[in-house]
């Protein structure tokens, strides 16, 4: 990362900072059991079997990719942008994961995948999309980001992103403020992640051809031995330019003994702020070396840098000063040129005019760039443009739908409050008729039990009345009859007063008198039936009133029915109306739903694609990696058959060595059981005898030896045919050695 540098501002002293990465076991040294010879026994400290380490941090085996970036290079993200510049690089034996750290492996399968998530992605990748995050989220306008891409083999210096297959190689050159810099290198302007990790892969390419192309133009052999030495001698020079830097005396930093060395020279010991990168393996097998890198880190630290900020210059400030250079330098050659043909010109010495060329080339060569970058930014100002006209055409056309969507809104919301009212206003009419429906059914109700007890009174009195008419028609017949015979007896009795007028005219005169007075309370009578008569017939009227008025209170009632149900109908009609909209406008809702639930379901179904996508693409990727494990495994179990095969054979002829051996070994061994069976008789005798068995005597064959029938095995033998109880020194063998065998 390199910011554009100007003026120095300000000096501080800072030690550059170091850390470890112990990388796992590799299968190479899980299959060969290898130990541990590091232990990282805190964040900061590592301990071998002779020393502990103390470092700024120390990475175990199972850190990650991120846990890295995150310490060491993300913080620098800050200081690139505050005007530093910045250098982070990895140092270690072969194979203990440089590569994995600052690269993490395929480059080609680098994307714009959001970084912090990418597992595999080392700190290049991880910092190349970081950077313009950074950018975008501080909302930078002026800043220009640019990529090399380099490769220094064998003491040379080659531009990955040069596609000129025969490039020479590029010199290293101070400039006029004493930077280091090289020459005709590349600086590619780049506008994001993508733009970086399509010249990663360029330039990947580049170096994994130029590497195949060194091995077939000089023998393998060869090319190794002098990659080795080189490699070698920039390691040697690395170490003493550490050495020298950390010395407190004064003496000469050899930079300039190694390419390595000179293109890191701002980076240890001068103006940038560097961090270490020490990569080891854990493994006991590779112990040497391990400790070697860890003593070269110790002493990396010591180092110290005076980081300082850029100061900024605007691309027209640069352009004049450059500009200004390059008319200075021509002024020069053309003095220079008129002094060649004999005028009062001036002598230049080679290599200042050397220094010259130079400059104008790398002036010149500033100022195209910078032309590229004004080129790019013009393009990349056009393109914003472009993108800011798309969005603001897209952003009216969104706040139009959102106008448009206000206003339906507005529109239902009125809808909605006038369906409410409406509503409120049926719920309240609903509940008054509802009410009155009720208080009318009940008045109905007392109504017609009224009626029935007034029919039920009336069914009475007619009852009443018609036993009263009948009883006075029967009091009138009697009163009448009473009447005929009274009058008969008036009759009979004026008769017999004719005949008695001369007896008695006094007696007949009471007797008058006396049927006056009955003919008195006769008429007294009739009057009352009469009375009678004319009150049954009242009733009679009554009756009639009565009826007349249950008749008017059942039309009255039939007529409520009536005017109920047409009310019913029309609240009945009203609502149904409404519910059939309100319906329709549900229907309405529902279908504009279903249409932004299919354009959701064709979104996720996109989503679903590209992630599908995404998978298969992983899946490639886990598939080579898969098959590239198998390939080893079989290389492996190649190997393993290959050594089972030489243990075969090795077997084999163990086995045949120890069948001659056997075979040679059979005639002794006949001897043996002979020698046994001696020693059985010899017991057998003994025990006959009955004699204690503590001394025997066997004769022995000469030629047999100790070595091949020892004491120990006769005795062993001995013990099996008798008695395991018996003690070594309860007898003796007598052997005799000059026996021969016959
Ligand atoms: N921390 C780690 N975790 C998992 N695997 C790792 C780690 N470090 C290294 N490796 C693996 O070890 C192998 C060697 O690593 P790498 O190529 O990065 O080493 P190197 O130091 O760059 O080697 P060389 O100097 O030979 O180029 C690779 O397969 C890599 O994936």
């Amino acid at each position: 990362m390199a910011a554009q540098i100007n003026t120095q501002k300000k000096k501080v002293g800072q030690n550059i900072k170091v850390v470890v990465r112990v990388r796992p076991f590799n299968e190479k040294e899980s299959r060969g059991r290898s130990r541990m010879a590091v232990n990282c026994i805190s964040p900061r400290e590592i301990q071998t079997k002779d020393k502990k380490y103390c470092f700024d941090r120390v990475f175990q085996p199972d850190c990650n990719q991120l846990d890295i970036y995150s310490y060491v290079v993300e913080p620098m993200i800050n200081d690139v942008l505050a005007g530093y510049n910045c250098t982070v690089f990895a140092y270690g034996p072969t194979g203990t994961g440089k590569t994995h750290t600052m690269t993490g492996g395929d480059p080609s399968s680098l994307s714009s995948l959001d970084w912090r998530r990418n597992e595999k992605a080392g700190c290049i990748p991880r910092v190349a999309a970081n950077i313009f995050d950074e950018i975008a989220s501080r909302k930078v306008n002026d800043y220009n980001v640019r990529v090399s891409f380099l490769e220094l083999y064998n003491e040379e210096v080659r531009d990955l992103l040069n596609p000129d297959e025969r490039q020479p190689p590029l010199n290293i050159f101070n400039d006029n403020k004493g930077a280091v810099f090289i020459q005709n290198l590349n600086e590619k302007n780049v506008f994001n992640s993508n733009d970086i990790y399509e010249l990663l892969k360029q330039g990947t390419l580049r170096l994994d051809l130029a590497g195949s192309e060194n091995i077939a133009k000089s023998g393998a052999k060869d090319k190794r031995a002098l990659e080795l030495a080189n490699i070698n001698r920039s390691l040697l020079i690395l170490g003493r330019v550490v050495q020298s830097l950390t010395e407190k005396s004064n003496r000469h930093v050899p930079y300039r003994d190694s390419k390595l060395t000179r293109i890191l020279q701002d980076s240890l010991g001068g103006h940038t702020k560097t961090c270490i990168i020490a990569t080891v393996s854990p493994a006991d097998s590779s112990y040497e070396v391990t400790q070697c890198t860890l003593e070269y880190a110790m002493r990396a630290r010591d180092v110290k840098n005076t980081p300082m900020v850029n100061e900024k210059v605007t691309q027209v400030q640069m352009f004049k000063q450059l500009t200004t250079e390059i008319e200075e330098l021509k002024r020069k050659l053309e003095a220079t040129r008129l002094g060649e043909g004999g005028g009062g010109g001036f002598f230049v010495a080679q290599q200042h005019w050397d220094e010259i060329q130079n400059q104008l080339h790398v002036n010149s060569n500033s100022l195209t760039m910078k032309n590229e970058i004004m080129d790019g930014m013009k393009k990349r100002l056009a393109d914003l443009e472009v993108i800011q006209k798309i969005k603001t055409r897209d952003y009216e056309e969104a706040m139009k739908n959102c106008k448009n969507k206000e206003k339906i809104i507005h529109k239902a919301t009125a809808l909605l409050k006038e369906h409410r009212e409406n509503l409120q206003q049926e719920k309240y009419l609903s509940k008054n008729y509802f009410q009155s429906v009720q208080d009318e059914n009940t008045q109905a109700k007392c109504l017609l039990q009224a009626t029935n007890t007034l029919i039920d009174s009336h069914n009475m009195l007619q009852f009443k009345l018609e036993t009263q008419y009948f009883n006075s028609l029967s009091n009138n017949r009697l009163i009448q009859e009473k009447c005929r015979s009274l009058q008969e007896t008036i009759v009979s009795g004026r008769e017999q007063l004719d005949k008695m007028s001369l007896t008695s005219q006094s007696a007949v005169t009471n007797q008058m008198a006396v049927l006056e007075e009955s003919a008195r309370a006769c008429h007294q009578e009739m009057e009352r039936c009469a009375a009678w008569k004319k009150e049954i017939e009242d009733v009679a009227n009554n009756k009639n009133g009565v009826s007349e008025v249950i008749e008017e209170r059942r039309s009255c009632f039939q007529k409520y029915t009536t005017r109920h149900a047409e009310q019913l109908n029309k609240v009945r009609s009203r609502f149904r109306d409404m519910l059939y909209k309100q319906i329709q406008h549900k229907r309405q809702q529902i279908k504009l739903l279903e249409q932004e639930v299919e354009e959701m379901v064709e979104t996720l179904e996109t989503i679903d694609r590209e992630t599908n996508n995404f998978i298969i693409e992983e899946e490639e990727d886990k598939n080579m990696l898969i098959n590239q494990k198998i390939d080893t495994e079989t290389a492996d179990l190649n190997l393993n058959q290959t050594h089972i095969n030489t243990m075969k054979q090795m077997i084999a002829s163990t086995e045949k060595s120890l069948k001659m051996h056997i075979s040679e070994q059979k005639s002794p061994l006949e001897t043996t059981e002979k020698i046994g069976k001696d020693l059985l008789d010899a017991w057998n005798q003994a025990i006959r005898a009955d004699d204690t068995p503590n001394k025997i005597s066997v004769n022995y064959p000469k030629q047999v030896g100790d070595g091949a029938l020892p004491r120990d095995v006769l005795i062993k033998k001995f013990k099996e045919e008798f008695d395991e109880d018996i003690s070594n020194e309860s007898f003796h063998f007598n052997v005799s050695t000059n026996t021969e065998v016959s």
